[in-house]
């Protein structure tokens, strides 16, 4: 299986190149910076430019970028361009970006997921099924992750938000708050409280809770290490081998649907 890393120089790049060199059926073909980071001509494999990307597209079985809303879809444009199948981890796109997405991949398969972890796939499952049996239980959301983040609320905590609404029968669009300050009044009763902590180097804690008379659930996943996303990313660009175009997400990858 050879791969391409876009976005190789982050976190989530060197974690991806490390699980990828411990993977004998796995061969980088090229790992890619933007143009003018100082990390080109650096590693092995050596970074290259994302100017360069169309030069290595076709010789690759996937691409896997862990980039910037922006960067990951001119990626993924040019991965179209070649029939190359696609895995995007990276989080914070905007309504338009996601529906761009979804019309490339009627051309190409595409598995796109804000959390490639296993643990965090269970869990949305968990939170649809909790969400189900006990609607009219408070829901809030706590996610906490390392200062250099940039997105808030992270792609995995906006994802749980959206199970729990369409759980108990609500859009996020209407129930979702985001931060709470000053004299804001109770709580509605089908408000989705979403709160994003950032400090030091938390790779990434989510916890949903379910508060009712006398008695609250606490659904937490604690990422160790970013090897289990790195893993995943892995995992899904295997997976795409020889899938037919379509937006697939990692509950079809681990087959959890
Ligand atoms: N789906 C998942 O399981 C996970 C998703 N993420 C998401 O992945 C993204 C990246 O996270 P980190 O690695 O922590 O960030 P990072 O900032 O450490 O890495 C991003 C890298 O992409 C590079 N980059 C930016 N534009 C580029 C372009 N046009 N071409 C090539 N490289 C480019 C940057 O220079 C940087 O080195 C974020 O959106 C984050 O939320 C992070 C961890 C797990
Ligand atoms: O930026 C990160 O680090 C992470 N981002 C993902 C997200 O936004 O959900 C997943 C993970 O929690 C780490």
């Amino acid at each position: 299986m050879k791969i391409i890393i876009c976005g190789a120089a982050g976190r989530m790049g060197q974690a991806i190149l490390s699980v990828a060199k411990a993977d004998e059926n796995v061969q980088v073909v090229g790992a890619f910076e933007y143009d003018g980071s100082s990390a080109i001509g650096s590693g092995t494999p050596r970074v290259a430019p994302i100017s360069d990307l169309e030069k290595v597209l076709p010789q690759a079985d996937a691409l896997i970028d862990f980039t910037s809303p922006d960067s990951a879809l001119k990626n993924l444009k040019a991965a179209k361009k070649y029939k190359i199948p696609v895995v995007i981890g990276t989080t914070g796109f905007i309504d338009e970006q996601k529906n761009e997405i979804a019309e490339i991949a009627k051309s190409i398969p595409v598995v796109m997921s804000p959390n490639m972890s296993i643990g965090v796939n269970l869990l949305f499952k968990l939170v649809d099924e909790v969400a189900k049996k006990i609607p009219d239980y408070d829901i809030e959301i706590v996610e906490l992750h390392h200062n250099k983040k940039k997105d808030a609320p992270s792609g995995t905590a906006a994802k749980l938000a959206e199970v729990a609404a369409k759980g108990i029968g609500k859009k996020i669009e209407s129930v979702g708050v985001y931060g709470r300050h000053g004299i804001i009044g109770t709580r509605n009763q089908d408000e989705i409280g979403v709160m994003s902590v950032r400090a030091g180097d938390i790779v990434g804690d989510h916890t949903v809770y379910f508060a009712g008379p006398g008695e609250r659930i606490e659904l937490t996943h604690r990422a160790h290490s970013r090897d289990t996303f790195a893993a995943g990313a892995v995992r899904a660009a295997k997976w795409l081998k020889g899938k037919q175009p379509g937006l697939y997400d990692m509950q079809d990858v681990l087959e959890l649907k």
